[in-house]
This record gives C-alpha cells, structure tokens and sequence, in this order.
C-alpha cells in the first residue's frame, strides 16, 4: 500500500505531522527522498507535489493520496474517491478582478482573458454560465497578471485574503471550497489497510478539542455527576477498592471543560483530572 504526501510547500508539514499523530510514522523520511518506509510494513510513503498526487493515485504509482480537493479537481480524475476531510489547507478558489476596473460581475468577463494555475476548473465554470473566456495558464504569481495586461481577472486561491488585497484585488465569485482529502483510488476503497488508514486519520481529528476528564465522585452524587457530563455515551464508572468513592473518566468538548468542572465540584466531584487525548476511535 502506496500513500502519496505532497513532498513540500505548505501542505507538507502537517501532512506528514498528522500521519505522526495517527501513529503511521514515518521512520526513513530524510529529506529529497522519492520513498519512505512507515512502522507499517505494508505501508509506504511516496513524495510527490501536491499538484501531481491525483494523477499518481489514479494511475496506480499510489493507492491513496493526501492533497487538496483544488487539485483533485482540477486533475479530473474521476477514479478518486473523496475518503476523508483532512481539515487543513482550507482555502477558496475566487475569480478575482482589479478593484477600480471595469469587471464586477462574471458575465463582464464575456470575451475577456482569466489567467489561472487551475485552467480546467476555471473553464467548466465559465462554460457552466455559457460565458466565452480565453484562459491563460500561468505558474504563479497569478495576482500580478491583471496588472500588467496579460489578463482581465484571474482564478486563484486565497485563504485569508491578504494577497488580493495587496494585488488590489476585489472578489468577483466563488469558484470552489477546498480542503485537504485523504483520496483512494476507486478499486481500492474497500480494501482493508485503507480502511485502516483512514480510521487511524480519523481518530486523530476525532480526538481534536476533546478532553478525558478523570474524577472521584462519592457513589450517592453518581446520578447527579452523570447528569452533568455530557454526550460520548456517558461517563465510565468504576469502583475504587475499600472506598465509598468511585472513579469516574469522560470524554468532554474542550470548550466545555470549564463549566462542566465547576458543575462537577458543586456536586461533590473531587481530585478532576484534565488530559489531552492522541485518538478516539468510534
Ligand atoms: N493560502 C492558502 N491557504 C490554504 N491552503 C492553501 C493556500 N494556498 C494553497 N493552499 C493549498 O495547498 C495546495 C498546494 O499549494 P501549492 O501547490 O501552491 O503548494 P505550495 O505549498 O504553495 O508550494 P509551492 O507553491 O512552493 O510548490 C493548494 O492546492 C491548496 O489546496
Ligand atoms: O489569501 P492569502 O492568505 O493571502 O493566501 C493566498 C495565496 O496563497 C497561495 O500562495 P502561496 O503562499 O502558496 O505562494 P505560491 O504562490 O508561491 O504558491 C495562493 O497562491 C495565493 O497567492
Ligand atoms: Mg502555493
């Protein structure tokens, strides 16, 4: 089993960092490296950019892959399957215009130039509105082009909008929401190191924002403690040996913790413990 990580730039690092977290680490990843073995015998690693991985997964140098779902559809692949919401790179793909010209609709662009690192997805959405657009594939430093008359308006990703606005940019549309996907290739969906992957992924973001709350309760405050803490299925209860105290642990919303502490002294909770959790499997 082939998993392709973009090899550099900014989806690398956390890539990489939540394979570590699922427990699939990387153990010969030194840098420039094509492959790398993981803990998992069965489980390679092969770099490769991000705007490649679709290509690789659905030609079968890889069986899964880790990029943005800008890239998987841009490729046009249509053997990946969508696994899994990564939960990072999000950003948006925004058709774009110079703030003080004349171009503040889309249909504006009707004869007009849309520079582009994504011309595929940029000309299905011009085509879907039946408006008539060259496109200019560049390479980067799409924001420039309006400038310097190679384009109209440009098709580009922004995230916090900051280089738009230094390009005096403004947003004309939006073209596509994008994050990073954990793609298999369709013939490989069903097989189970895949399925395990993805579970090990999934239990990395599950666990993202929840605490493991550890606490003596006194055994007559039980119903009132299980009252207050909430969801997961209720708490684990167990008895402590030669003690009228039992032990109880729960899983809570980080952004609960707060409230569900003081809540839980009110009612004769003691000694509470707060740990982080690595994973949750459901
Ligand atoms: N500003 C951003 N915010 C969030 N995600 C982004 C941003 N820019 C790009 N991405 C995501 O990262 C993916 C890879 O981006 P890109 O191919 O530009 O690589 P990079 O990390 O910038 O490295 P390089 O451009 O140096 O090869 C994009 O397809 C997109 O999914
Ligand atoms: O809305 P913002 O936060 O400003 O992000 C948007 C910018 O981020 C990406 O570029 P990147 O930083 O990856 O540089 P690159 O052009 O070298 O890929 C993208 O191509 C935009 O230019
Ligand atoms: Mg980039």
């Amino acid at each position: 089993m082939r998993i392709a990580v973009p090899n550099k730039g900014r989806l690398h690092d956390p890539a990489i960092d939540l394979l570590d977290r699922a427990g699939l680490h990387v153990v010969d990843g030194a840098d420039r490296k094509l492959y790398a073995q993981t803990v998992d015998p069965d489980v390679t690693v092969l770099y490769a950019r991000a705007a490649d991985i679709p290509e690789y997964v659905a030609d079968g140098a890889a069986d899964v892959g880790i990029t943005g779902l800008d890239q998987a559809r841009e490729s046009g692949t249509d053997e990946l399957v969508d696994l899994l919401d990564l939960e990072f790179g999000a950003c948006r793909l925004v058709l774009a215009a110079p703030e003080d010209g004349d171009i503040e609709t889309v249909a504006d662009l009707d004869g007009g130039t849309v520079a582009t690192e994504f011309p595929n997805i940029t000309r299905e959405f011009f085509a879907e509105r039946g408006i008539d657009v060259d496109v200019a594939e560049v390479s980067g430093a799409t924001e420039l082009t309006p400038h310097v008359d190679i384009a109209d308006a440009i098709v580009d990703i922004t995230s916090t909008g900051t280089t738009l606005r230094m390009n005096r940019l403004a947003e004309i549309a939006d073209v596509l929401e994008s994050s990073v996907r954990l793609f298999a290739r369709e013939d490989v969906v069903d097989d189970e190191k895949v399925q395990q992957i993805r579970m090990a992924l999934e239990s990395v973001l599950s666990a993202e924002g929840k605490r493991y709350l550890m606490m003596n309760v006194p055994e007559d405050a039980l119903d009132d403690v299980e009252e207050v803490l909430p969801g997961m299925g209720g708490p684990t209860v167990m008895d402590i040996a030669g003690s009228d105290d039992v032990a109880v642990h729960a899983v809570v919303d980080e952004r609960e913790v707060f409230e569900t502490i003081n809540a839980l002294k009110e009612v004769g909770a003691s000694d509470v413990l707060v740990t982080e959790i690595e994973r949750l499997v459901e």
